[in-house]
């Protein structure tokens, strides 16, 4: 069975409430797509007028990190209910960002992905390597690494339903796209990995975005290849040439 692609803008630290209704907005008509999950990850404080602008349409809204307990005293966290609660239904766990400023690792990566899974959320789990691991060869054994133990004890049912987003660090904000060869090599990989963790099925079921500089005249190559199921998108998400890369073909 073909797999659905799925299209995710990262807002990051990006938009206040009321130019986040305003975002909204001006995309509702544009990334209308009866082809393609839209998915509009956002900041927390962002999460619930979001969903209240989105109301009606195609677009999905997910939400940029969460925590890994159920609730208690972690001050400046969110929690998977507070998330699923507000409407919200994907979560991006692990982004290279948060393993860079805030100490992130594949195993508190892990926990998220558990618990994301338990309470019914979506996880589009990042991965990618540095330019300096690119150069020396390890790509696949970093990520492959990342992969593994972000999915360690997550059931092949619940594998079928994530969505992982390979994003090489140095193409992340730097307008330097991964070749389309480079992504589909490393996003081949990556579900080569799936199945050997899991199996064929549960390989050909899961979808892997690219994510790093997407933009409205790279989407198209990227998204056709064989095991790219979309894009995880930064900065092109927050304006009108996100539609376009919805509607890349
Ligand atoms: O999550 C999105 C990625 O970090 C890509 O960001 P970018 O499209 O601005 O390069």
């Amino acid at each position: 069975m073909a797999r659905r692609k799925i299209v995710a803008g990262n807002w990051k630290m990006n938009k206040t409430p009321s130019e986040a209704v305003a975002l909204v907005e001006e995309l509702k008509p544009l990334v209308k797509s009866e082809d393609v999950d839209v998915v509009f990850c956002v900041p927390a404080i962002d999460i619930i007028p979001v969903v209240e602008a989105t109301k009606g349409t195609n677009i999905k809204v997910g939400a940029e990190n969460m925590y890994y307990e159920e609730s208690g005293a972690f001050t400046g966290e969110i929690s998977p209910a507070m998330l699923t609660d507000a409407g919200v239904e994907y979560v991006v766990l692990g982004h290279s960002e948060r393993r860079e400023y805030f100490a992130e690792t594949d195993e508190t990566v892990n926990k998220k992905m558990l618990k994301a899974f338990e309470h019914g959320l979506t996880p589009i789990m990042c991965c990618g390597e540095t330019l300096e691991q690119r150069e020396q060869g390890v790509t696949m054994d970093f990520i492959r690494q990342q992969v593994k133990i972000g999915f360690l004890n997550v059931t092949a049912e619940q594998a079928k339903k994530a969505v992982i987003a390979y994003e090489p660090i140095w193409a992340i904000g730097t307008g330097k796209t991964a070749s389309t060869a480079q992504a589909q090599e490393v996003c081949a990989d990556i579900r080569k990995c799936i199945a050997e963790v899991y199996d064929e099925a549960t390989a050909a079921a899961v979808r892997i975005q690219y994510g790093g500089s997407v933009n409205a005249d790279t989407a198209a190559d990227l998204f056709s290849q064989n095991d790219i199921d979309g894009g995880l998108v930064g900065g092109a998400s927050l304006k009108a040439d996100f539609g376009k890369i919805v509607n890349y073909k």
